[in-house]
């Protein structure tokens, strides 16, 4: 585990790497160009006491003097923006390329990552992370630190030039700023605040959820009749984020503006202290200059001091967006082997497979499955049936390890599927979910997944999988670009786009996941008959709720509450009159029950 307690800057650097020589170069360009911002401040004065001394001690005014000083203002200004470009050209090449390579670490990493990780609601929060909070640590690395540092050496060189003019002036105008910084931090600190910040920030997040799932669901909502109660559960989470931006706002209104009246002020006090010293010194030439020194250059404190204020605001939230980053790098893949794909027709085998989503130490978990032992032979068609949350999809995704068995061994062609690499076991399983992703690409590449295939053979696939003829009706054809922002898809022909790609994966197990859940009764035996020929030779295990659809299979598996209840062919099956025979005698009833109403929902 990474240590979360490390400053929050620390870790962007730990976790984003920057080129040091080009950043620190970088940063010390964009410093210096804060401090040299500075500059006219002094030379301005330097000016304008010029003219004041030679109009009170009547002499004539040292014009190359004032050219000097005029000399060096422009200099200093023209430094600056150079300095300032050059700073900022360096330091955003450098946060780019950190993101850049930080991004590719943790695609990288997710692409190792078992895939029950993708299985859990996690995308939007991986979208987040990617987009969000990879962005905002640009802003820490392009301009925050360069900020910071800045504003410190730029407060620094104030702080020498004016304690070695005046100190009680300096003492007036830094504790002023002092005072301003310590209340506007005061509104953040503390218990308190620090709730009244973290309550604030859970309610929005809270909020932009259940709008997310409002407008998500609204279609349900308003076909089943609830769209008031589920706007009545968002009315009561926005009135609670506005409670929470109610009590934000009462703490932190008059210390903002006790802060403002404060940094406002600033020429206030300094006049204050100056006519009091004044009072004490009358006729003081050079403390008239140094007083006229402070009201000119005072004002350039400020603009440090807020940036150190936003940079603490900053702060609070890079440590929460750092932590989710960190959650997600922290995450360990599950460790691979190294044998490489069987060759030809592979079988299969559940010895005694027990697994469970909860955590082991959980008395109250659930076994999605129980000790399950199953043996598929090479070449063979299986089926796994049996009421639903009996476990079928969880022993699919465990062959291609979604996640690994709590117990028990799954073995491929009689090695351990812990033992073959990722890629090895990913070239020998092929799937078909009942759920399938359509990408933003043309029918051709969503079928062909990125191999060097070529058109004939993606067609072929598409034959066998009933999608050829719905492709070529689109306007492109195989080119038509599909899903989001291209040509929508029905279920049916989405899921007959995956069937497609895993004929062409040609991978010698395939399991399908209630694959042609959403495929019409004509469509599925014209889809059966074309696949018949391109799965022939090859493993099959099929998940459905459908049996008369798995009929034929070698071996029927009939899994209850994660245990295996019965298995056999569908006649041995009818003939034991057990939970498979009773499970057929209620489909039929349901068919024969739709028969007489005159419909018909299958
Ligand atoms: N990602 C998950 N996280 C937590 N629990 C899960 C997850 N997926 C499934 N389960 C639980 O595991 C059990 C088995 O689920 P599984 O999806 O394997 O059953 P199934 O037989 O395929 O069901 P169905 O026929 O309804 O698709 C169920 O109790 C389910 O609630």
């Amino acid at each position: 585990m990474r240590d979360t307690n490390k400053n929050a800057v620390l870790r962007v650097f730990r976790t984003a790497y920057c080129s040091p020589g080009r950043y620190v170069f970088g940063v010390s360009c964009s410093a210096l160009s804060v401090l040299l911002s500075g500059v006219p401040f002094y030379t301005v004065y330097r000016i304008i006491r010029i003219f004041l001394t030679a109009s009170l001690e009547g002499t004539a005014v040292q014009s190359s003097d004032v050219w000097i000083w005029a000399g060096i203002t422009v200099g200093s200004i023209a430094a600056g923006i150079v300095l300032s470009m050059t700073g900022s050209f360096m330091c955003h090449a450098c946060a780019f390329h950190a993101l850049y390579d930080l991004r590719m670490r943790i695609l990288n990493h997710m692409g190792r990552l078992n895939l029950g990780f993708y299985t859990g609601g996690q995308s939007g929060a991986v979208q987040k992370m990617m987009n969000e909070n990879i962005e905002k640590m640009e802003n820490i690395i392009a301009h925050d630190v360069s900020n910071i540092f800045g504003a410190g050496l730029l407060l620094a060189a104030l702080a020498v030039l004016m304690f070695s003019l005046n100190i009680p002036l300096a003492l007036t105008i830094f504790a002023a700023l002092l005072l301003a910084f310590l209340i506007q931090y005061s509104a953040f600190g503390g218990k308190q605040g620090q709730k009244i910040w973290t309550d604030l920030n859970r309610s929005s997040t809270e909020l932009d959820a259940a709008f997310s799932e409002y407008a998500a669901g609204m279609e349900e909502e308003k076909i089943f009749g609830r769209p008031e109660a589920a706007a009545r559960r968002l009315t009561g989470l926005v009135e609670k984020n506005r409670d929470h931006w109610k009590t934000y706002l009462k703490r932190v209104t008059p210390i903002f503006g006790a802060y403002k009246t404060i940094t406002i002020s600033v020429l206030a006090f300094l006049l204050v202290t100056g006519c009091i010293l004044l009072y004490l010194k009358p006729g003081d030439h050079g403390l008239m200059m140094e007083l006229l020194m402070f009201l000119i250059v005072g004002p350039a404190c400020i603009s440090p001091l807020m940036e150190l204020v936003e940079f603490g605001a900053d702060l609070r939230n890079l440590s929460v967006r750092m932590d989710q980053i960190d959650g997600v790098l922290d995450m360990q893949p599950m460790p691979e082997g190294t044998c490489k794909a069987p060759e030809g027709s592979v079988g299969i085998m559940f010895s005694d497979v027990s697994f469970s989503y909860q955590n082991a130490a959980d008395p109250l978990r659930r076994m999605a499955l129980d000790h399950v032992t199953m043996d598929i032979p090479a070449g063979s068609f299986a089926a796994l049936v049996g009421p639903s949350g009996g476990g079928k999809s969880t022993a699919g995704q465990l062959l291609a390890r979604f996640w690994d068995m709590e117990s028990g061994a799954i073995s491929v062609g009689g090695k351990d599927i812990r033992d073959y690499s990722t890629e090895a076991l990913m070239d020998t399983v092929a799937f078909v979910f009942q759920d399938t992703y359509i990408f933003a690409e043309s029918a051709f590449d969503n079928i062909a997944m990125h191999r060097q295939v070529s058109r004939a053979e993606v067609e072929r696939a598409a034959k066998a999988a009933r999608c050829h003829e719905f492709i070529l009706s689109f306007p492109d054809g195989y080119d038509t670009k599909l899903g989001d922002g291209g040509h929508k898809l029905s279920g049916g022909e989405a899921q007959r786009i995956a069937i497609a790609r895993a004929i062409l994966k040609d991978a010698p197990i395939v399991v399908l996941d209630e694959a042609m859940a959403f495929t019409d009764a004509e469509n599925e035996l014209a889809l059966r008959e074309g696949m018949a020929e391109l799965l022939n030779g090859k493993t099959v295990l099929m998940i459905a709720h459908r049996l008369y659809s798995i009929q034929e299979a070698d071996c029927i598996f009939v899994l209850e509450n994660g245990q295996l209840k019965e298995s056999g062919t569908h006649a041995a099956l009818l003939q034991k009159k057990g939970l498979y025979s009773h499970l057929w005698s209620i489909q039929n009833e349901t068919e024969r029950w739709q028969m007489k109403g005159g419909h018909s929902y299958v």
